[in-house]
């Protein structure tokens, strides 16, 4: 007998919660960083529960589940989900593999914030000036040339596979040693933006910003003085934040809340996805013209301040009317 949200066994009384079932399937790192044990308690009190799923048995074995969060690695397993999500649309599966595909390749990642075309919208939202290198890496000066991108540039593999190699990113200072550079990859003109970048997480309809540190400015006379290619570090998503640091408040400040808004609804829309984050700078000198150079699909939400309340929030937007036996011990 179902009674306001609750379930009696007719005997004793026994009631039994409505869970909200959340199936992961996430890297033993993604797992550790996302499912921290107090976003694991609030999530529990409020009838979320997560369940970890196991890769090497069939995903239609497991469950039931309400939702499906997912972030592995290869073709093979975004074929399973995308199996599942066609053979059980009960099911929310967040989010579609092909959609998710579509941020594994630094070009296509861009395509959509390139055709939005923000140029008059509380600032202007563009993409840096770059070109797709596929092979022969002795052409790549000749055809940076014919292409008109300046130097210095930003050399990034084509392909983010979540390996540690498609984030090994190079700034490139002169002509000649371009050829140095390992095809495939896209080469994107590195934009000067006083050293800060903001990282615009999206969780279905909320948004939030925080500011990281980012690479310094270049300039010409450190360009002549430094020729060849240098690797640089992951320096954006290192934990710290740039958030409290002593800055010029005209570098500091938030792009525009209507600004973020915008780009985060057409994107959320144009990629099909609910869960991704946007990297943006600002072009140094300028209040309000923006580039987005990064997007990444269910980024590290662990550093988001109050992720726990905005996912748990998020999630419960997909609570259906059902009832289950399970408790949050399991
Ligand atoms: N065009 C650019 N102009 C200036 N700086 C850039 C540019 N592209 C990248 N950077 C700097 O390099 C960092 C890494 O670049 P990007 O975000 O594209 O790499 P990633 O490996 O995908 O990073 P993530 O860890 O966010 O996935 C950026 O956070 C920023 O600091
Ligand atoms: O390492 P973190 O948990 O912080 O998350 C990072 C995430 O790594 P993970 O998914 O393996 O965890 C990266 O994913 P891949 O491109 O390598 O797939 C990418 O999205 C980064 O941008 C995230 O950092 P953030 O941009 O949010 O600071
Ligand atoms: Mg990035
Ligand atoms: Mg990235």
């Amino acid at each position: 007998m179902r009674i306001k949200g609750k379930n009696f066994d007719g005997e004793g009384g026994e009631e039994e919660e409505q869970k909200l079932v959340v199936g992961y399937a996430l890297t033993l790192k993604k797992k550790k960083s996302f499912l921290q044990p107090e976003f694991e308690r609030l999530a529990c009190k409020k009838g979320i529960l997560f369940v970890a799923i196991d890769v090497n048995l069939p995903l239609s074995d497991q469950g039931p589940f309400d939702i499906i969060l997912h972030k592995l690695l290869g073709k093979e397993w975004g074929d399973i989900v995308e199996d599942y999500r066609q053979t059980h649309p009960e099911v929310t599966v967040i989010d579609p593999p092909y959609a998710i595909q579509h941020l594994h390749n630094r070009q296509s990642m861009l395509q959509d914030v390139v055709d939005l075309n923000l140029s008059d919208f509380h600032g202007r939202v563009g993409v840096p000036k770059q070109m797709v290198i596929m092979k022969d890496p002795l052409s790549i000066p000749d055809e940076v040339a014919k292409a008109g991108l300046k130097l210095p540039l930003v050399a990034k593999p084509l392909v983010v596979d979540g390996s540690a190699k498609s984030h090994e990113l190079f700034l490139a200072c002169d002509w000649s040693s371009l050829s140095e550079l390992e095809p495939p990859l896209v080469l994107q003109e590195f934009v000067n933006h006083d050293g800060i970048l903001f990282k615009i997480y999206i969780v279905g309809d909320a948004i939030k910003v925080v500011r990281r540190f980012s690479l310094s400015n270049v300039n010409q006379c450190q360009l002549a003085k430094v020729p060849g290619i240098f690797p640089f570090p992951r320096v954006s998503s290192a934990a710290a934040s740039a958030d409290d640091a002593d800055l010029d408040p005209r570098v500091a400040e938030l792009p525009p809340r209507p600004l973020l808004e915008r780009l985060s609804k057409e994107l959320r829309h144009r990629l099909g996805l609910r869960l991704f984050n946007i990297d943006m700078i600002r072009e140094h000198g300028t209040r309000d013209i923006f580039y987005v150079i990064d997007i990444n699909y269910f980024p590290g939400y662990g550093k988001m301040p109050d992720y726990e309340v905005i996912f748990t929030d998020f999630l419960l937007t997909f609570k259906k009317k059902k009832y289950r036996a399970i408790s949050c011990e399991d």
